[in-house]
């Protein structure tokens, strides 16, 4: 699955923090801003993001907005070292 993949590539950045990655860089303490207040401020303006786009209700921005939001999610879990399998469980707990 797609979301997967990207998630391995996420943690991949995360550890080997390669030059032009964005993943590294958003999660990489700098002089002004920590790491997690960095993620966690995308987090806020992304949800704003999308909540515009759904009031416009613009079908392509309420995509781009929400992959957008969700990437970052994925971005938050795979910092605090969350694997993508926990995420799915928790789906799994929660099934009717
Ligand atoms: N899916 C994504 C993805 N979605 C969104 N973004 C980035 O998230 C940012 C969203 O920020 P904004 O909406 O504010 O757009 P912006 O105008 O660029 O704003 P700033 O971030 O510059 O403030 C953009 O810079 C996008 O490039 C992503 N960056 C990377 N990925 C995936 O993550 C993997 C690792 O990426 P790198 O770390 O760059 O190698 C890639 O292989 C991709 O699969």
């Amino acid at each position: 699955m797609i979301l997967e993949e990207v998630y391995e590539i996420i943690k991949k950045r995360i550890e080997e923090k390669p030059e032009n990655s964005y993943v590294a860089k958003l999660t990489t303490d700098d002089e002004k801003k920590s790491a997690i207040n960095k993620i966690c401020e995308k987090i806020g303006e992304e949800s704003t993001e999308l909540i515009l786009a759904a009031k416009d209700d613009k079908k392509d921005e309420i995509i781009y907005e929400a992959a957008d939001l969700i990437f970052h999610t994925m971005v938050l879990l795979a910092y605090k070292n969350i694997e993508f399998k926990e995420l799915l469980q928790e789906f799994e707990r929660r099934r009717k």
